[in-house]
């Protein structure tokens, strides 16, 4: 499929997160597998998606839903098999859909047998060198590197554990059984490019690479963003694009706008093609409570300018917690307070918590969030479940609140398995509200009003005007900070969004000086608003109401 591919397919792609245990469950065994998902991929294209995402799917221990990996070349046996995979693969590639998958790169499981071979010290028994040792980074005193934040600030209280094997310290940024890999050891450069291109051989589309900016320490540093781990980035680019042209890499680097830019490199020396918009994501939620925009408009502003070959991507939620790391500490107060009621939706820097209960569950809102994820610069990430309103289960620890299973339909255990909803590998939510009896893909595919279609409807308009996908973006001034207003602007075609982010009617007048004369049209239903004249525009809008326009 790669082949035929235009190399920057990812710009016009909508995004889906999914994970294969939680997913569709196969052989009836109460966790998802490949053979499952498979059977699901008509149910995907239907959506409207391109590309799926796949969270880790690798022989791991589970102590961190699988960013603990164990192995790097091989399938978790929950899921299925090799040949599973490639035929899973083969099946989304014969309907036009592309894969990506997670490639954990900073840290393994300390179950990894590089970890259990470098727990036996700097030197082996015969005294020769043991060169597993060095894969990782150790210390003897575990006072190195002050200057680095802890990460998952619930669970721990220093970035250094002792290995009483060993009797050494080993550094992990996030919990501490996921030892960092030492990138300073060009081995471990080679073993991860390694483990890229065994994937990337059996046809898969590209990675999402996890945490990149932790890949190198330095003293007196924060140990984030290093150039030294550009430099590592910059390698892996490279062997994709002279081994694998047309392949994705997607960076998951959770940092403020300037130094998210920089991980897509320049136009010569080239680094990710897409990076996540941490920044605007929370924004956009408190935008809704605030009922003012002007952070969104901010937080884009300050977006640096990008490569021709980059693309934003962006998202509403996704399998981790809702992260306030890129907001001020008053903003992250106010984030709480507004979101997190209950302090078990709290975790480390965040909210566990899904689209729908986030929203109280009102379409409206639903409608209104996403129809600004769809319309900004980037490509838009959907999560799994969230296109049918699913809701989360606080009940379970870390952020699995997040992660029960996809309900498809009424039966038992939502359609998700045949099994026992207590013998899923997490029950699938049954409760009242969100539960599967009520919130399905069956239903909803039968139901012309239901979010499932209204999703799948904008995916279509979406894909329909490419200035989505590839327009430039300028603001709108508005004399009313609860409406955000914007055009996108490719080829011969203007689109104009505007959003009304207040819980009652708005009016607004917008600053359309640059369109005089033009006639704004919906997309949808094609009806003809007044022409755009000397002055002010003025436009009335319901409460959480959106227009998507084309200027004709
Ligand atoms: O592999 C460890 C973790 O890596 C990703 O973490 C990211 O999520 C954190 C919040 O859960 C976030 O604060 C951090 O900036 C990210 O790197 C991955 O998405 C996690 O699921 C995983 O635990
Ligand atoms: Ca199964």
């Amino acid at each position: 499929m790669t082949q035929q591919t235009p190399p920057q397919w990812y710009k016009s792609a909508v995004f889906y997160e999914l994970s294969v245990r939680t997913f569709a469950d196969g052989n009836g065994d109460g966790k998802g597998d490949f053979p499952g998902l498979t059977g699901k991929l008509d149910y995907l294209r239907t959506l409207g998606v391109d590309c799926l995402w796949l969270l880790p799917f690798f022989p791991s221990p589970l102590r961190d839903d699988g960013y603990d990996v164990a192995d790097y070349t091989n399938i978790h046996p929950d899921l299925g098999t090799m040949e599973d995979f490639q035929f899973f693969l083969n099946q989304a590639h014969a309907r036009g859909l592309r894969v990506i998958a997670d490639l954990v790169t900073n840290h393994t499981s300390s179950e990894h047998p590089w970890f259990q071979a470098a727990r036996r010290g700097p030197t082996l028994p015969d005294g020769s060198p043991n060169e597993y040792h060095d894969y990782y980074v150790w210390s003897d005193t575990g006072t190195e590197y002050a200057g680095a934040r802890i990460i998952f600030t619930d669970t721990e209280t220093s970035n250094w554990t002792r290995d009483e094997a060993c009797g050494r310290f080993y550094w992990h940024r996030f919990f501490s059984h996921q030892p960092d890999l030492n990138f300073d050891n060009p081995k471990v450069i080679e073993e991860i490019l390694d483990a890229a291109r065994f994937w990337l051989n059996t046809g898969l589309d590209g990675f999402r690479v996890d945490a990149v900016p932790y890949l190198i320490e330095r003293e007196d540093t924060n140990c984030e963003n290093l150039s030294e781990t550009h430099d590592i980035l910059k390698k892996m680019r490279r062997m994709v694009d002279e081994e694998y042209p047309g392949r994705l890499l997607l960076a998951e680097a959770n940092q403020w706008p300037e130094e998210v830019a920089e991980y897509f490199g320049t136009e010569e020396d080239p680094e990710f093609h897409m990076c996540f918009n941490f920044p605007v994501m929370p924004r956009l939620y408190m935008a809704l409570k605030k009922e003012d925009t002007s952070s969104i408009r901010e937080i884009m502003d300050r977006l640096p300018e990008i490569p021709s070959f980059g693309q934003w991507a962006t998202f509403l939620r996704n399998h981790d917690e809702l992260t306030l790391e890129m907001v001020s500490d008053d903003e992250r107060a106010f984030m709480y307070a507004a979101y997190s009621p209950d302090t078990r939706m709290r975790i480390n820097v965040g909210i566990r918590r899904r689209l729908a209960p986030l929203l109280n569950n009102e379409r409206r809102r639903i409608e209104l969030l996403n129809s600004v994820l769809l319309a900004l610069p980037g490509s838009p990430i959907l999560y799994y479940g969230d296109e049918i309103g699913m809701g989360d289960d606080l009940g379970l620890a870390d952020r699995n609140g997040v992660r029960t299973p996809m309900q498809w339909n009424a039966g038992i255990s939502g359609g998700f398995s045949t099994s026992w909803p207590s013998d899923c590998f997490f029950p699938p939510i049954s409760d009242p509200v969100y539960g599967y009896q009520r919130v399905n893909v069956q239903s909803q595919e039968r139901d012309p009003g239901s979010l499932l279609q209204w999703t799948s409807r904008q995916l279509e308009a979406r894909r329909q005007h490419p200035a989505f996908a590839h327009g430039d973006l300028k603001f709108v001034d508005t004399d009313n900070a609860s409406i955000l207003a914007f055009t996108r602007s490719h080829d011969n075609e203007t689109l104009l969004i505007v959003c009304n982010f207040a819980a009652n009617a708005q009016a607004a007048t917008l600053d359309l000086g640059e369109h005089v004369g033009r006639t704004p049209v919906t997309l949808s239903g094609a009806s003809p608003f007044p022409a755009v004249g000397e002055g002010p525009y003025t436009l009335m809008m319901g409460r959480h109401e959106y227009y998507w326009f084309r200027l004709n």
